[in-house]
Formats: structure tokens, sequence, C-alpha cells
């Protein structure tokens, strides 16, 4: 394998699962996969199509990693894979003594790209970060657009960009009630960049208390209105005690062998929970977890697997250990948890797990790894900006302050929106809407149809120059190519947009650079160059404030009013009715359990259940919601399906509400069972508790919506972008 495809990062679309989850969270994401075929000859409708999406995911996997696992026995560097180890004094690092989360090559074997470390020791339950992560930007799926321009080259763009998404988002919107179609969360920051791994999975995540903030720029005056996304990135907790050192990994979902051969071609290759479990069964029937004695050859390990077992037993057996003293260091690490059988059995299988990785220590990560907290989001200094990126720490002149992985879109016109209700091919210009929000968070020159887009904090740096901002601020940053922390970033530059267009896994970095030492608490900015200027200048001539009516209820104030007591106009006061706000929609934390399958009061369709009395619904169809609270071990579970749109009924005047789930308005499709959901019968939870409850703007008259934002791609400084990539001359159609 090449260099540069071990340089591709693992990094893959995620369904946010906690490990325990997995059934409930593969059903939603596999039925998704239905509508993301792509319509071919084999396939001639997208609804009979059966290849998945998440199938090219899993081809990534494959693709970016292995001809084989290696054996445990053999030492694996970096090096083998021609990557050089950089240690600091070669090229500039992000040394912050303080740091606790890195980005570094990953610990996978064979390397597989970059993970993310911890050189903090974190507690179960404990937040990775110190500070709030990036924001989350909802993207407008592209690929989903027939009769459009660039067919080809959207589908090319999803494959790779699935990779680093998320299925759904901080506010459900994206997955609820998106009127035109649907959207895909992204979360540069911490939350694109964990590799998946189902056993070692430490991370799980969950919604900001503050998810969501349409206050950031002033609605009446501001031309940045609608111009950044509005929505915070999520926070991201321990699952388990993870020690200094640690990759850390999340469950993508991927937890099981596919009885399918080579439905998955990775799945054949792949560490999975069953050959974990397996040789945990062995481990187990030796001393001191059992009678035997350790076997003396390793063909007597060998021949210990069951055939019969769903494991690989080529994997098994790499995975056990080979000599006594191995079995020794695990058992001394198991013995932590004498008096607790499972959490015994749960040690066992995460060290067989790590005795399969590379082995980091804190120092080697502050080594050759950089730092990923440099930069937090605030709001920026600047009035129409946004969030910024401001120093956690001091960070000094020349040092990398965010590493900038970016995947590469071979022409950033994708991202223009078109009406769905026609043929646009018969007339682009004329049924063009808009341009995608992600567009003003991707690199990109006038010469070219390359964009660039960030995984990392990086997007949360502002543009500083000499036209628009009137001395109010300095840049004191600047990017760059990476200065050698991923050398086949560097072979890739050399590649056509075409060739590069067609590589549908990550291959380009670029860095953030400080150009001067930056306190904490400083804004960082960049110059996004003459061009990004004057077109935000002709923006501001142009812009005109929408009309805000008096009784206007932003989402921030109604998650904030009145020491956080639900508005009045957010409560309908009425078992039968739900609240129509048309401005704002309601989230509350739900995910679907035993209850909604098994709750037999919700077996009989009834459309008329409005026709009995307050006592009748209630005995009926109400059950205790005090459960569902945001943030405490035991109902995280709304991470992965987050918010459903819900009304608040009734206050219960002591912190709680009565509240109605709604139906979901996708159906079934996306949404685990539930009858209460099927049979159109209210869901009312009683005692439901107010921090569970948030408020969003409706997709449909969001901000990012309205005609006239401003859209246009970070300016990149001459020089970075080869020649042969200024291709836009030879394009027929072109319209930024
Ligand atoms: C990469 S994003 C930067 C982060 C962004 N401020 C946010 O809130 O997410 C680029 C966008 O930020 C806004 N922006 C950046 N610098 C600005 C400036 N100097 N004046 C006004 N808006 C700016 C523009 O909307 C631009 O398209």
């Amino acid at each position: 394998m090449s260099a540069s495809t071990n340089s591709v990062s693992s990094i893959r679309r995620r369904s946010g699962s906690p490990k325990d989850d997995i059934e409930d969270v593969e059903a939603p994401a596999l039925q998704r996969l239905e509508n993301t075929q792509r319509p071919s000859s084999f396939c001639p409708t997208m609804k009979n199509c059966s290849i998945p999406y998440l199938a090219a995911v899993v081809l990534f996997l494959a693709f970016c990693a292995w001809e084989y696992l290696p054996p445990k026995s053999i030492t694996i560097t970096e090096s083998d894979f021609g990557f050089n180890l950089r240690s600091r004094g070669e090229v500039p690092t992000s040394s912050q003594p303080q740091c606790g989360i890195w980005m570094a090559p990953g610990s996978l074997r064979p390397y597989p790209g970059f993970g993310i470390y911890t050189t903090r020791d974190v507690k179960e339950n404990e937040k990775f970060l110190h500070a709030p992560d990036a924001i989350s930007v909802q993207v407008l799926e592209p690929h989903r657009y027939n009769n459009m321009p660039l067919e080809d080259e959207r589908w090319r763009w999803w494959k790779l960009f699935q990779n680093y998404a998320w299925d759904n988002s901080v506010p459900d919107h994206s997955i609820y009630s998106h009127p035109l179609g649907d959207m895909t969360d992204f979360q540069p920051g911490f939350g694109s960049l964990p590799n998946h791994h189902c056993i070692l999975n430490s991370l799980s995540s969950r919604s900001p208390d503050i998810p969501y903030d349409d206050e950031v720029v002033d609605r009446r005056t501001s031309p940045g209105l609608g111009a950044f996304s509005y929505t915070l990135g999520r926070e991201w907790v321990s699952k388990r005690d993870v020690k200094a050192g640690e990759e850390l990994f999340l469950s993508y979902g991927f937890c099981e062998r596919t009885k399918e051969k080579n439905k998955w071609s990775w799945a054949d290759k792949m560490y999975m929970p069953e050959d974990f479990e397996e040789a945990a069964r062995i481990v187990k029937m030796f001393e001191p977890f059992g009678t035997q004695a350790w076997p003396k050859t390793n063909l007597t390990i060998a021949r210990l697997i069951d055939p019969a077992a769903n494991a690989d037993p080529k994997l098994v057996y790499e995975i056990l250990p080979k000599t006594t003293k191995e079995l020794d260091m695990l058992v001394r690490a198991v013995d932590a948890h004498a008096f607790d059988e499972d959490a015994a059995d749960e040690e066992l299988l995460i060290q067989l797990a790590l005795g399969v990785t590379e082995q980091r220590t804190p120092e080697w990560i502050r080594q050759n790894g950089m730092c990923l907290e440099n930069l937090v989001p605030k709001k920026s200094t600047l009035p129409d900006a946004g969030w910024g990126g401001f120093a956690q720490y001091t960070i000094q002149k020349d040092d990398i302050i965010v590493p900038m992985p970016v995947f590469h879109m071979e022409n950033y016109e994708i991202l223009n929106l078109y009406r769905r209700d026609v043929n646009v091919l018969r007339d682009p210009e004329k049924y063009q809407i808009g341009k995608n929000l992600f567009l003003n968070y991707c690199f990109g020159r006038s010469e070219s149809s390359m964009a660039l887009c960030p995984l990392t904090s990086a997007v949360l740096v502002n543009h500083c120059g000499e036209q628009v901002n009137d001395g109010k601020c300095e840049a004191n940053a600047k990017v760059r190519w990476s200065s050698g922390w991923d050398p086949s970033s560097h072979e890739w530059r050399n590649k056509t947009i075409e060739e590069l267009g067609q590589h549908n896994a990550r291959a380009l970095s670029l860095e953030l650079v400080a150009t001067k030492t930056i306190a904490p608490g400083d804004e960082v900015f960049i110059d996004y160059g003459p061009e990004w200027e004057q077109a935000w200048i002709e923006h501001v001539k142009k812009w005109k404030a929408p009309k805000v009516p008096d009784n206007f209820l932003s989402a921030k104030k109604a998650n904030l009013h009145n020491d956080s007591a639900i508005p009045d106009e957010m409560i309908s006061f009425n078992l039968r009715k739900t609240v129509d706000h048309p401005y704002l929609f309601t989230g509350c934390f739900y995910r679907t359990g035993k209850a909604d399958v098994n709750d037999t009061r919700y077996d009989t369709p009834n459309e008329n259940w409005r026709n009995l009395t307050n006592k009748e619904i209630i005995r009926m169809y109400a059950s205790d919601g005090s459960k569902h609270v945001h943030g405490r071990r035991g109902y995280q579970k709304h991470a992965m399906y987050s918010h459903w749109p819900c009304s608040v009924l009734f206050d219960q005047n002591d912190g709680t509400y009565i509240v109605r789930i709604h139906q979901s308005p996708i159906g079934g499709r996306y949404v685990p069972k539930a009858i209460w959901n099927q049979n159109k019968v209210p869901r009312i939870l009683f005692n439901y508790p107010r921090s569970s409850i948030h408020f969003f703007v409706k997709p449909d008259v969001a901000d990012h919506q309205m005609p006239n934002v401003f859209r246009h791609p970070i300016g990149l400084p001459d020089g970075i972008y080869p020649d042969h990539w200024n291709n836009k001359a030879s394009l027929k159609q072109w319209t930024i």
C-alpha cells in the first residue's frame, strides 16, 4: 500500500452509537440507506436499490486499511508506512503543556491515519474538553438532487464527505423537519475526528445545555445574519475511565461481523467484538481466572479457538497473549476490578483490544501530535462575524494553532441550491435558490473550482483585513500547507483536480500558524484576502434587514426565558393541541425504548382520540416522563436521536412539564419502531424535566435559508494552490 493511501484518515460517517445501543442504532441508519443509492443501470429506481451508502463507509475502512491486520508480535512504526515521526524542532509544534487533547498518528495497526488522544486521565462521565467544542453545520446533502448540474461531482464528493458527518444533529431538525430534503450534520472540531472501535469506544456525545444561539448577531442590523451556523457542537463525555495516552474512539455502530460473506469486505479483516470475546473466553480458562496452566506452545493456544464461534480464528489468535508475561500484564490490569465481575469482564476485553493497538505515552503524543484545544468558540469581537475562535492557551509565534486536515471538493458549485420541483438542467441559473451555508466553511480561490474544507476547529477563525474591519482587529495567524506531519498531502498536491475528485478519502492537510504570540482569550484572525473582502463589501451594500415582528421570540430567549421557565406562547395549555409557533419548534429529549413497543395501551389506532375525556386521554396515553433527564447517566441515550419534535402542554409548576412527543413527521423510515407513532395516538409524558426541553428555529424560516445571505468561500493566499488547479477558465459552467 502506498504512503498516500495510508495517510488517509480513517474517520468515517458515524451513527453516534453507544456500544450498548447497537441494535437500535443500526436500524435507522440502515433504513436511511434506501434513499441514498445512486440510480444505475443495475438499479433503475432509488427504491429498488439495496447497496447501502454506509457500505461506502465500510469500503473506505477497507480502503484505508489493510491487506491484513498484522500479528501482534510484529512491531510496526509509522515509518513502515512511509510516515516519518516528527520530532520537536523539525517543524513548528503546538506544544502547550496544558493541552489535553491531541491529534497524532492513530494507534490502530497498521497506521491508518490520525487519531485523537488524551494526555489527561479522564474519569467515567467526565467531559473530555475543558471548553466547548466548535460549532456544527447543517449541510443540505448535495448528492440528493436529480436533474441538476454536476451530478457526478456531487456524488463523488458525498462519498468522501459522508465519512465525516453525522446522521443527525444537535437540534434534530436535520432529520425531523427539514422541508427541502435531508440534512447532514458536520461537526468540524472534535466531532469529525475520532476513529471507530467497538470495544475501546470511550466517547459518548450529548447536546450542550444551550445548543443553539440565534442572537449571535443582531438580526435588525447585521448583514452577517444567516452567514454562519447558530448550532454549537456536541459535548463529549467519557463512557469509562480513560488513561492519559489512550486514543479516543467512538463506535460508529458496525460491531457485528456480517454473515453474508464479502458484503462488507472489511468485516472479514477487522477485529470485531466476537474476536475479543472469544479471546477472553480462552484467557479465562487459565490461571488465575480458571484452573488450567497457560499452554506451552502457540499451537496449543491456536487449537483452543472454537471454530464454531462467530469469531475469526486468525484474529483471535493475534489478540491472545502468547506468553505468561503477557498474560500476567493482562491479569494485573483486570485485578483492579476483582470485586465486580462485570467490570472485570469489560476490562479484560478492553485490555485485549489495547494489546493490538500501538501503545502511546503522553510524552510521545506531545512530541508527535498537535494540540486540538487551542481554539474555543465564543461570540466574535466583530459585530457581524458570528462565532469566532479564541485562544485558550498562550500560543507562541510560529506555533501551529490547529492542524487542518481538509477534504477536497472538486467543484464547489455542487453547493449551489436549486428548486426541486422543476428540471433545473433546463436553466440552472434561473432555478438556483441559493448556496449551501457550508460554502462559508471551506477555502477556495476564484481561479479554481477546488474547495478545501477543514475538519478541525480552524473553521472558527474569522477574517481581519484592511478594507472591512477598520482597525478593529489584527490578523495574528495564517494558513499554509501542513509542515511535515502529513507528508502524503504534499504528494496529493501534485495531482490534478480530476484525480483528486476520483479519490474518495481525505488526502490533503493545511495548518493554521500563529504569526504573532497570541495570549489566552485573544480572538484569532486570518486575512481571507481581497476577493472575499470585495464580496463582503458588495453584500453589505445590497443587504436589507428582514422585517422583525414586534413579538419576535428568538430560540435563545425561549431557552433562557425567565430563569428557564417555558414562555407561555410555547405552551398549548390543552391536552389535545400542540404548539405551532411561526418561528420556533420545540425539541424534547426522547428515544424509543421498550415502552414504545410493549405498552399495549398504544396498540389500537385511534384517530378520534381527541373525543375522549381528559381523564381517558391521560389513562390511555400518558406515562411518567421524569426519567427523561438531560445529561444524567442512564439517559444519555438521547444523544443518538437527540431531540424529538414535541409540544409542552402544561406547566406543572414544580420545574417539570407535561409534554407530548409528536408523531414523527418523516414517518417510520428513520425512526425506531414506536406503536404510538404508527397508530397515530399521543405519547404524553408527565413530570418531564425542563432541562430536557429546547427550542430551535424552524428550518424553513431559519436565517441561513433566507435569500441574499452572504455566501463565499474563505480566501487562500496566492501560492497555496498549485497552478494546475487553476481550471476555472476551462470550466463551462461557473457562477461564483
Ligand atoms: C469560516 S466561517 C468563520 C466562523 C463563523 N464566524 C461562525 O460563526 O461560524 C466564515 C464566515 O464567518 C463570517 N465572517 C468571518 N470574518 C468576518 C468579518 N471580518 N466580517 C464579517 N463576517 C465575517 C462570514 O459569515 C464568513 O462567511
